[in-house]
């Protein structure tokens, strides 16, 4: 599917029942039929009654921002967790939206149906059928989780030091961890190009030891709250880590909201007291003018002072200093805890 055009509204506040105002809408419904338009897509949530209402007003299907990143999600989830994942936001979704959605459609079209479109009957039976699927959805998922959280458990008892990436879709995580371990992580020009953690052991040279590293799903602003609860075992692995590598994509000019939308899904997931190191990557895109003069400072990040690192993931450019800087973070998190140890015998003769 290709956008043919698009169009901008500003408003104070949504309206209630078409979302933007009637004079808007016509304008909206002029531009889809000027274009033969197939489809009419909001790139913000509506409510199931504004998305009726404006199907009937604008005599085409109407879609929002979350079935979007939920067929984006669809289409990229590789690992039976995430399928299962998509699949039940997806009928949650779709469970609140199936009110008679298509019957105005349906009677212009000749369809089928005693009085134009499917009766009470069928949308009782659909809505039935869906919250079995519900049900069933989430039988499986919990059986995968469980298995998942036993396979945590193992490793949180091999005492691993676990760096989750995390960042903004399309910042480069995936880049930087092929990068870091020599993985072969799909990376794609692309949104939510990874939907799935995958974990590596990452060998820190100067530690002399091995830490786990995982990828994880990119960060979007206005992640919609059902996927978030749906994407909460995906993003568990960055609350559980002992420190977030957050990339972000320097070359992008509105890289400091991206930072900021991040910050507020870290947030929302109990994650934001995990130690953070930011990474801005794809300095080699940067003009001349924009190179930075230090390749590591800290940043103010809501009051809290991080390191702060520039490099290129694609061209390995200052992994060598952020491969340093790991190993020492590693070194001193195990002094750290031999001290914890120590003090808890003298405390306890
Ligand atoms: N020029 C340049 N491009 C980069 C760099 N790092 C990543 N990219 C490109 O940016 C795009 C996105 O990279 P990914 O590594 O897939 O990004 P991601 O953060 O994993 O994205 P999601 O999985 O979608 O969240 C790809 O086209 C990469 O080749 C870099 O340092 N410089
Ligand atoms: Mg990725």
């Amino acid at each position: 599917m290709k956008p043919v055009a698009h169009i901008t509204c500003k408003r104070k506040a949504p309206d209630a029942a078409l979302f933007v105002g009637s004079g808007k809408a016509d304008e909206i419904r002029s531009l889809a039929r000027l274009h033969g338009a197939s489809e009419v897509l909001f790139d913000q949530a509506l409510s199931p009654a504004q998305q009726r209402n404006l199907e009937r007003y604008l005599e085409l299907p109407v879609n929002d921002r979350t079935l979007l990143i939920l067929e984006i999600f669809a289409q990229r989830a590789l690992s039976h967790e995430g399928k299962l994942q998509v699949e039940l936001a997806r009928l949650q979704y779709l469970s609140t939206r199936l009110v008679r959605r298509w019957s105005h459609l349906e009677r212009q079209r000749g369809g089928i149906g005693a009085r134009g479109g499917p009766g009470e009957a069928q949308i009782e039976l659909d809505r039935r059928m869906i919250s079995e699927s519900i049900k069933r959805t989430k039988d499986r998922l919990s059986k995968v989780k469980r298995q998942h959280a036993t396979q945590r458990r193992q490793r949180e008892r091999r005492d691993a030091f676990r760096i989750s990436l995390v960042g903004y879709t399309n910042a480069g995580k995936s880049t930087l961890f092929n990068t870091l371990v020599k993985a072969h992580a799909y990376t794609a020009d692309q949104l939510f190009a990874t939907l799935d953690t995958t974990t590596r052991q990452l060998y820190l040279e100067k530690a002399g030891r091995l830490v786990s590293l995982s990828d994880t799903v990119g960060f979007i602003r206005d992640l919609p709250h059902t996927l978030i609860s749906a994407f909460q075992a995906t993003l568990q692995e960055s609350i559980d880590a002992d420190l977030l590598l957050h990339v972000i994509d320097a070359s992008n000019e509105n890289y400091s909201e991206q930072l900021a939308q991040v910050q507020k899904v870290l947030k929302e997931i109990g994650a934001s007291e995990v130690n953070q190191i930011l990474i801005f990557n794809k300095i080699d895109l940067l003009a001349p003018s924009s190179q930075p003069t230090l390749f590591q400072d800290f940043y103010d990040l809501e009051g809290r002072s991080v390191p702060r690192f520039f490099l290129s993931a694609r061209d390995s450019l200052g992994i060598d200093a952020l491969r340093l800087a790991l190993s020492e973070i590693v070194l001193s998190s195990q002094q750290l805890s031999s001290c914890d140890a120590v003090e808890w015998h003298s405390g306890n003769p």
